[in-house]
């Protein structure tokens, strides 16, 4: 497969809802949305980078210029592409995952539209629908936190998941857990809000049977999370410290977590994500799939991904209508807290042309 360029269009949408985790408030969501055109077709791809580098390094105009100066140029001089010859191709550039992630997911859905596979049978998954989890924001009240649980476990979201910091985490969990029971599955996010200091406060959470505690501590210290594991009862995953299979190695050889959160961008790839999968398995770590508020498209490959036999924990795989009114696919629609993983040809959805047109901010084409 030989690429004829790619487009990179920037996206914004609104969100139905402010999300506040411990890092700052969205009320809308960038992203940036690749088209990667072949003589055999199109692919799309989704960088879930975020406006500012407030969740990691990278940001939507670093990833457009490095897309625009660096990678896209590289994919150029590749004979025979396919999506495993992208990560290779790419190697020399240091870093942005999430611009490589994008880049990667669109060739690799281009070249499954011309091979008429799905994202679900290349990457090698089992179900035909997943579970769904959801995450709920940090709120101003604790009243407003507990309505807004009882609305999504009446949309039938079979997992809760809290985003926590200091000054708001001991409360809020007691609270979901004195109104809606022990029975709900229930975890906490931190996203790195924490410090080694605050391991008997953490220890605090242990009563509420929780499935886990998410990145307490820095993406960069392992070992304190290794300390933490044995401190507390409650399961520790990591999301930002597991960037690749070889970090993913080296968290579980240090004994730094029980549970690991994947996220194809965050991680480079779809690929990189199923070899991260394939090592938890083969060392008993359950895994689960995250969210970076991906559009339809990101969710279809999300979703397929969520349906490979070590995702045994519900994601954060959430129906389109969670974060936005109008998506830029046809919506995912939970069903008995459910979502259907997409069985067409690459993606299985593409963007309706006129709702992505209406959130587009920029496009520009990228010729090779
Ligand atoms: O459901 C989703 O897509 C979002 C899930 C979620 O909470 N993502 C968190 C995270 O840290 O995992 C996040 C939110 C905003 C930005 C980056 C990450």
């Amino acid at each position: 497969m030989k690429l004829a360029g790619v487009e990179i269009r920037t996206i914004a949408m609104p969100l139905v809802a402010p999300f506040r985790t411990s890092f700052g408030t969205s009320t809308e969501r960038e992203a940036l949305i690749l088209r990667a055109v072949t003589p055999d077709g199109e692919g799309w791809g989704e960088c879930v980078a975020m406006s500012d580098p407030l969740y990691s390094s990278e940001y939507i105009p670093a990833a457009a210029d490095v897309l625009r100066r660096f990678l896209i140029p590289a994919l150029g001089g590749v004979e025979r592409l396919d999506a495993t010859a992208v990560a290779p191709a790419l190697e020399p550039f240091k870093g942005h995952r999430m611009a490589k992630a994008a880049l990667e997911m669109a060739v690799l859905d281009a070249e499954l539209r011309a091979r008429g596979v799905s994202f679900a049978r290349e990457l090698g998954a089992v179900h035909d629908r997943v579970p769904c989890g959801v995450s709920v924001g940090i709120m101003d009240s604790i009243e407003d936190l507990v309505e807004a649980v009882g609305g999504y476990l009446d949309d039938g979201y079979v997992r809760i998941k809290l985003k926590i910091e200091p000054g708001w985490d001991i409360e809020p969990v007691r609270a979901i857990r004195e109104t809606y029971g022990d029975d709900v599955l229930l975890q906490v996010d931190a996203n790195t809000a924490y410090t080694r200091a605050d391991a008997a406060h953490l220890a605090r959470l242990d009563p509420y049977d929780l499935l886990l505690i998410e990145q307490p501590l820095d993406e960069e210290d392992v070992l304190g999370h290794a300390d933490l594991v044995r401190a507390l009862r409650t399961p520790v995953c990591l999301d930002e410290s597991i960037v690749s299979a070889r970090s993913a190695a080296d968290a579980i050889r240090l004994g730094a977590c029980d549970v690991v959160n994947i996220k194809p961008g965050r991680v480079g790839g779809y690929l990189e994500a199923r070899r991260i999968h394939d090592l938890c398995a083969a060392h008993g770590i359950p895994v689960w799939c995250g969210g970076m508020l991906e559009t339809g498209l990101g969710r279809a490959a999300n979703v397929a991904l969520a349906a490979l036999p070590g995702f045994t924990l519900p994601g954060d795989t959430s129906a389109s209508d969670r974060y936005y009114r109008t998506d830029v696919t046809a919506p995912f629609v939970l069903s008995d807290g459910h979502l259907t993983v997409p069985d067409g040809p690459g993606l299985g959805v593409e963007p309706v042309p006129e709702l992505l047109d209406a959130v587009t901010t920029d496009t520009e084409w990228i010729s090779l």
